[in-house]
C-alpha cells in the first residue's frame, strides 16, 4: 500500500506502507501508481515526495511474489511514469533503499538520503539483475566503472559513498522527509529535463572493450559457476553501448534467463533459510519466540589458540569486555599480540577504532568470576575439557553460561561434569572464527533454552549464520562431512586422482576440492580422530581385509600420508606438493601418484576410468543422506538449517541452494535411485545404504522442500 497526503500545501507526500521492509509487493505498486497519478493530476501540487514508513525506503521487490504468478501493475512503466511527470519527484531515502527500491528512486528527479541509509543494486545475489532499468540507470548516473562494481557485486554503500558517487544529491543527519520536504519545494518549476537519468547516455568512458572483458574475466572467475554475475555485466555492456530502449529489451531478456534459472530459485531459497535459521525450535517443544536470552555484556575466552584468538576478536569486534584466559605466560604474550593485530586490521578495513581495550588479559581462570558467560577453547581433550568446566562451575557467578567449542567431543559429557547442565551448550565456530560467517549452538537434553537463545542472540550479534543443532558426533557439518571424504578416498582406491576428484567438485562450485581443502586444514586432524577411533593400524598388511574396520569399508590412504609425514601445506607435502611448507599453491605431486599405484597394486586393486559424475554421485550423495539421517534423528531441524549451515561453513556453491536444497532439485527419486545403485556396487559401505527418511520421502511422492517439515512431522508419527 501506499499512503497519500499533501504537506506544507503544495508537496504530495506518497509512504510506502508494506512491514517490515516496504517491498514493491502488487499492493504497493498498484498504491504507487494511483498517489503518483492523483498527485500529478492535483493542481495544488508542486513537486512529490515518495519515502517509506518505519525508517526505511524500501527494501526492493517483493522476492516472495517471484514463486507465484505475479500480478499488479509491473515495476517499469510505473517508474518511467514517475521519471516523465511533469512536477518533481524526490526520494527520501532512510534506512536501505535496495533492489527495486533504489530503482525506484532512481526513477525520482532527485534523492536525498538519511546519513545511516544504505543504498545497492544486490539482485546478483538473488540470482538476477536489477531488471526494473537499474542496470541501465544507474551506469547512466555514476558511470560504468562504478556501476559494474555495484550492480556485479551486490554491495551496500554508505549515504556518503553514494553521494560520492552521485547517487543521492544531499544527505542529511536529521529528519530525511522534512529535508526531502523542502528540497522538493525549492526545485518546484525547474526543468526536469537534466533529472530524467533514462535519457542521458553513459557517461564516456575510454577503451569500453578492454574493460569489459577484464570484468569479464574476473567476474566468470569468481562466479564459480553462479551465472548472474555474468548476466549483471551483459546487461551494463548494454546500457554502455545501446541506445536506453534497446538497453532495457536486453535487461528483460537476461533477467527471463535468470528468472526462470534454478539458480535463482536456490539463492532465493539461501535468503529465506537463512533467516529461518533464527527462528530455531528444539525437540522439547522450545522455541525462540518462548525462550529470552540473557543479557550478555562480559564474557570470557579460555584457552587462547588459533580457535580462542579468533573467537577473542570476533566478541571484542561485538562490543563486548571479553576476559581472555591462557595459563601459559608465553603463550598469553604471544596471543596477544596477535589478538591485538587482528583487532587493528580488522578495524582498520572497517574504517573504526579497534577494540583494544575491550580484551583483558589473565593467565588465571579466577579472573572469569563476573562474565556472563564463558567460550571454552582449549585443545580437544575431554579430560582437560572436564578439568575447566569444573573450574569454570566453582569461578564463575551463578547462572553464568558455559559454552564448548568443541567440533568434535560430546557436549552432552561435558555438561553432566558440572552442577548445571542447563547453562551449558556447544558453540562451534569455524577457523578462523573471526571471518567465518558459521556458528553451530549445539544443545544437549538438558541445555535450557534460555541458555539456547542466549548463544543463539550472541551469535547473531557477532554477524554470524548461527544455527541451533543438536548434540551428535560431528554435529551437523562434520557428521555430514565424514562420508563425503571416506568416498573421495575410495575412489582414490578405485583409481582416480585427487587432482580429477577436485576438479569435478571445483566445477560444482566448491572453493576448494576435497584434498586441496584436506591440505590446508591439515590432514593430521582427521589422523587424530581415526586413531582416538582405534581404526589406524599400522600400513603393512594388504589385501582387502586390510581395507575392512570395524566392520565396514575403511580406506587407511590418509594414515599413510600422515605416516610419511604429509600433513598438508604445513609440511608442504599431502595430496600436493607446495614449494615450501605453508605454501598455498598446490602443484602435482609424482611422488603421490606413484605411492597410489603402489598401494593399489599391495591391495590388487585394479584401477578403472572414473568420471566427474560419478565423483559427484558418490561424494555429494553421500553427503546428502547423512543430512537425511540428521533431519531423522531431529538434530537438524529443518532442511534449511542443514543447507545454511553448507552454504556459509563448508563452502557448498550458494547458487545451488545447499545439499538438501541440492537433493530436492536433482529430484529424491533419482537421489535415492544413485544410492541404491552405488550400494550394491559397494555393499561394505554403510553411508551408501540409503536413508530410511529417503525412502519414506520418495514413497510419500517425494514433498517439495518447503513441505518436508510437515511430512517428517507426519512420517514419525506414523512409525
Ligand atoms: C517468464 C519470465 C519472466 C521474467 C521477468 C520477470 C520480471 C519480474 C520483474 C522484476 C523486476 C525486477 C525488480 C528488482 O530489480 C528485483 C528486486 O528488487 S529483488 C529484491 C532486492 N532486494 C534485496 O535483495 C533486499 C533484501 N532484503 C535485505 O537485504 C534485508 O531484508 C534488509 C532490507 C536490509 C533489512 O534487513 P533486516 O532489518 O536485517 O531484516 P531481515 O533481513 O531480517 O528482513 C525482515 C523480513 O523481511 C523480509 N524481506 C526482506 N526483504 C524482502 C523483500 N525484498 N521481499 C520480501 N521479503 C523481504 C525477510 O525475509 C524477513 O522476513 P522473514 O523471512 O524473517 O519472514
Amino acid at each position: 500500500m501506499a499512503e497519500y497526503n499533501r504537506v506544507s500545501e503544495c508537496v504530495g507526500l506518497i509512504t510506502l506502507r508494506n512491514p517490515p521492509v516496504n517491498a514493491l509487493s502488487a499492493a504497493v505498486r498498484q498504491g504507487i501508481v494511483d498517489t503518483v497519478q492523483r498527485a500529478l493530476s492535483d493542481p495544488n501540487v508542486k513537486s512529490v515526495v515518495i519515502c517509506g514508513q518505519n525508517g526505511i525506503f524500501c527494501g526492493g521487490a517483493d522476492i516472495k511474489e517471484f514463486r507465484s504468478n505475479m500480478t499488479g501493475p509491473p515495476l517499469i512503466p510505473m517508474i518511467h511514469a514517475i521519471e516523465s511527470a511533469n512536477k518533481p519527484v524526490v526520494a527520501a531515502i532512510e534506512g536501505s533503499a535496495l533492489g527495486g527500491g533504489l530503482e525506484l528512486a532512481l526513477g525520482c528527479h532527485y534523492r536525498i538520503a538519511h546519513s545511516k541509509a544504505r543504498l545497492g543494486l544486490p539482485e546478483v545475489s538473488l540470482g538476477l539483475l536489477p531488471a526494473a532499468g537499474g542496470s541501465q540507470r544507474l551506469p547512466r548516473l555514476i558511470g560504468v566503472p562504478a556501476a559494474l562494481n555495484l550492480i556485479t557485486t551486490g554491495r551496500h554503500v554508505t549515504a556518503a559513498e553514494a553521494l560520492q558517487l552521485g547517487i543521492v544529491d544531499q544527505v542529511t543527519d536529521h529528519n530525511t522527509v522534512a529535508a526531502a520536504v523542502k528540497f522538493a519545494l525549492s526545485v518546484a518549476g525547474r526543468s526536469l529535463d537534466p533529472r530524467r537519468i533514462s535519457t542521458h547516455p553513459c557517461p564516456q568512458q575510454p577503451d569500453l572493450d578492454a574493460l569489459f572483458e577484464e570484468v569479464m574475466q574476473k567476474v566468470r572467475q569468481s562466479a564459480r559457476g553462479a551465472i548472474a554475475p555474468i548476466a549483471c555485466v551483459q546487461a551494463v555492456r548494454a546500457a554502455a553501448t545501446l541506445p536506453y530502449a534497446q538497453g532495457m529489451e536486453r535487461e528483460r531478456e537476461l533477467m527471463a534467463t535468470l528468472f526462470t534459472s534454478g539458480q535463482a530459485r536456490a539463492l532465493q531459497y539461501c535468503f529465506f533459510a537463512e533467516r529461518a535459521v533464527g527462528r530455531w525450535r528444539m525437540p522439547s517443544g522450545a522455541r525462540w519466540d518462548t525462550s529470552k536470552p540473557r543479557p550478555v555484556h562480559k564474557a570470557a575466552v579460555i584457552g587462547l589458540g588459533t580457535m580462542g584468538r579468533g573467537i577473542t576478536v570476533a566478541l571484542a569486534q561485538t562490543g563486548l569486555s571479553v576476559i581472555a584466559v591462557e595459563t601459559q605466560e608465553k603463550q598469553l604474550m604471544e596471543a596477544k599480540q596477535a589478538i591485538s593485530g587482528m583487532l587493528e586490521r580488522g578495524a582498520k578495513g572497517r574504517g573504526v577504532a579497534p577494540a583494544l581495550d575491550g580484551v583483558i588479559y589473565s593467565q588465571n581462570i579466577q579472573a572469569v568470576a563476573d562474565v556472563d558467560l564463558v567460550i571454552e577453547a582449549v585443545f580437544e581433550d575431554i579430560a582437560l575439557k572436564t578439568k575447566v568446566f569444573q573450574q569454570l562451575s566453582a569461578v564463575c557467578k551463578p547462572g553464568t553460561l558455559l559454552c564448548t567449542n568443541t567440533s568434535a567431543l560430546d557436549v552432552d559429557q561435558l555438561a553432566s561434569e558440572t552442577p548445571n547442565p542447563e547453562l551449558v551448550v556447544g558453540m562451534h565456530f569455524f577457523a578462523p572464527a573471526h571471518v567465518m560467517k558459521l556458528l553451530e549452538v549445539v544443545y544437549g537434553p538438558r541445555s535450557s533454552p534460555q541458555a539456547v537463545a542466549t548463544a543463539m542472540q550472541l551469535g547473531k550479534k557477532m554477524g554470524k549464520a548461527s544455527v541451533a543443532v543438536g548434540n551428535c558426533r560431528g554435529f551437523v557439518g562434520n557428521r555430514m562431512l565424514k562420508p563425503y571424504i571416506e568416498e573421495a578416498f575410495f575412489l582414490l582406491e578405485e583409481g582416480a586422482t585427487p587432482e580429477l576428484v577436485d576438479q569435478a567438485l571445483e566445477e560444482f562450485g566448491f572453493p576448494m576440492g576435497v584434498f586441496r581443502m584436506s591440505d590446508l586444514s591439515g590432514l593430521d586432524v582427521g589422523w587424530r580422530v581415526r586413531k582416538g577411533d582405534g581404526l589406524v593400524e599400522p600400513g603393512t598388511a594388504s589385501g582387502r581385509s586390510a581395507r575392512i574396520r570395524q566392520g565396514r569399508r575403511y580406506s587407511p590412504l590418509g594414515d599413510l600420508l600422515c605416516e610419511e609425514g604429509r600433513f598438508g601445506q604445513k609440511t608442504g607435502r599431502g595430496w600436493y606438493q607446495y614449494d615450501k611448507p605453508g605454501s598455498r599453491v598446490a602443484r602435482f605431486d609424482p611422488w603421490l601418484h606413484s605411492f597410489l599405484g603402489a598401494y593399489r597394486a599391495q591391495h590388487g586393486l585394479v584401477a578403472r576410468r572414473i568420471d566427474h559424475q560419478e565423483v559427484l554421485e558418490r561424494c555429494l550423495y553421500a553427503l546428502i543422506n547423512e543430512g537425511f539421517h540428521i533431519l531423522d534423528d531431529g538434530i537438524a531441524a529443518g532442511p534449511e538449517d542443514i543447507d545454511v549451515i553448507y552454504v556459509s561453513g563448508y563452502g557448498w556453491p550458494r547458487h545451488r541452494g545447499g545439499p538438501m536444497f541440492y537433493a530436492n532439485m536433482v529430484g529424491l527419486a533419482k537421489v535415492l535411485e544413485r544410492l541404491e545403485h552405488y550400494q550394491q556396487l559397494h555393499p561394505e559401505v554403510p553411508h551408501l545404504q540409503p536413508s530410511s527418511l529417503l525412502r519414506r520421502l520418495v514413497a510419500s511422492g517425494s514433498p517439495p522442500i518447503h513441505k518436508w517439515g510437515e511430512a517428517i512431522k507426519k512420517l514419525h508419527s506414523q512409525l
